[in-house]
């Protein structure tokens, strides 16, 4: 890869080179002033590690699973859209970059590739990721092709009833990205041909319910039998109401701070999260995870495994399924090494005491 980057930072900046401004920008951008989205990676560095010494860590074995799915290390491939825009070969190449390292892919609804082509393309375990539009016809339809081509769990997207403001994609007019899997469902014909800010937020604003609520799950539930994950949780009280409503998992999750600013860092609510819920299903968490330390804090303190958003793209764009293998292995090498240095040979072995939050050290003030 260009520059030969030694950590994920400076892979972005490959992709920065390579990508057109317009799409660099939709891709790496936040709502508004962007100050969550330099608080989902600032919150990570205001926890410290407590390790731990004399354990013996000559093998340190990171794998994990999820629903039952086993996975090299605790990191998934979050949902994000419009791969192609990174890439030629899309979502393909990511989740071939997916099925090489043995992990669990979420397609997004408004992926490029269609979901056929993704799940003929490789043999990871692979999710499918939800927007529920005014037609739910359409939405139906594609959950029901996705349990058709073997995806294993459907992620609902709960926090997108209207599309985040993002200036620089208004700035840019950036285009409404073209979901194959809408080809002959819906047209983009009148989108593309309106004037204005950016269309893709007019895209979604028209297409997307957002009179979508709790009861809404019943009705998804009906037309599936794959579990259902919630993605966009950031308080106690939607989690209680996801295990109400009877959801396999949840994903607590700020869109990677493109929809509300001034929400919280998702890493500085996970805790309370788990905790509120007691266990009743598993946790993953997304939004900053930019290091091995970042997954393995998000691992003492509840997470059952991780997603990353960007840097899948940031490495797709500067080397394809290469570039997307690379930061997943960079990640995994980090975690590696930190597991060792922090005394904890597998996993399960990572602990709440390995980690100090602000509040711990608010608390030996008192
Ligand atoms: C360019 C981009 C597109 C995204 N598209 C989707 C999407 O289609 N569906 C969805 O649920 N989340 C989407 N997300 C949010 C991600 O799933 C994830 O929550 C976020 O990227 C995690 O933060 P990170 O990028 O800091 O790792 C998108 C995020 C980005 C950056
Ligand atoms: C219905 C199209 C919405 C695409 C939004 C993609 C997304 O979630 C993001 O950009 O963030």
């Amino acid at each position: 890869m260009a520059g030969d980057p030694t950590n994920l930072k400076e892979i972005e900046e490959v992709a920065r080179q390579c990508l057109p401004k317009m799409f660099y920008d939709f891709f790496r951008g936040g709502a508004e002033d962007e100050f969550t989205l330099r608080e989902n990676v600032d919150a990570f560095q205001r926890i410290r590690i407590n390790p731990r010494v004399l354990i013996d860590v000559s093998n340190i074995n990171m794998s994990s699973s999820f629903l039952g799915f086993n996975l090299s290390a605790p990191i998934l491939v979050a949902p994000t859209s419009g791969h192609k825009l990174a890439h030629p070969q899309g979502e393909v190449a990511t989740a071939r970059a997916a099925a090489a390292c043995n992990t669990i892919m979420v397609q997004s609804f408004s992926s490029s590739c269609t979901i056929e082509e993704v799940a003929s393309s490789c043999n990871a375990v692979r999710f499918f990721q939800l927007y529920v539009y005014k037609r739910r016809d359409i939405s139906a339809l594609l959950v029901q092709r996705a349990e058709s081509c073997g995806f294993k769990a459907i992620v609902l997207t709960a926090d997108t009833p209207r599309i985040g403001r993002r200036e620089a994609d208004i700035k840019n007019k950036m285009i409404a990205i073209k979901s194959s899997n809408l080809d002959g469902l819906l047209s983009y014909d009148a989108i593309s041909a309106r004037d204005g800010g950016s269309k893709l937020e007019t895209f979604a604003n028209e297409t997307i319910d957002p009179s979508l609520c709790w009861k809404d799950i019943g009705w998804l539930k009906s037309i599936t039998k794959l579990p259902i994950l919630i993605k966009g949780i950031l308080s106690v009280e939607d989690a209680r109401k996801a295990v109400e409503v009877g959801v396999s998992g949840i994903i607590v999750s700020n869109h990677g701070a493109r929809q509300l600013d001034h929400v919280p860092a998702t890493i500085s609510v996970l805790e309370e999260v788990v905790k509120g819920i007691d266990g009743a299903v598993p946790v993953l968490i997304d939004g900053g995870i930019r290091r091995g330390t970042d997954v393995f804090k998000s691992i003492a303190l509840g997470a059952k495994a991780v997603m990353i958003g960007r840097p899948i793209i940031y490495g797709l764009a500067a080397n394809g399924e290469e570039g997307a293998i690379k930061v997943i292995q960079m990640l995994k090498n980090e975690l590696e090494l930190t597991m060792a240095l922090a005394g904890c040979p597998t996993v399960k072995d990572i602990t709440r005491s390995h980690v100090q939050t602000p509040t711990d050290r608010f608390r030996s003030l008192l």
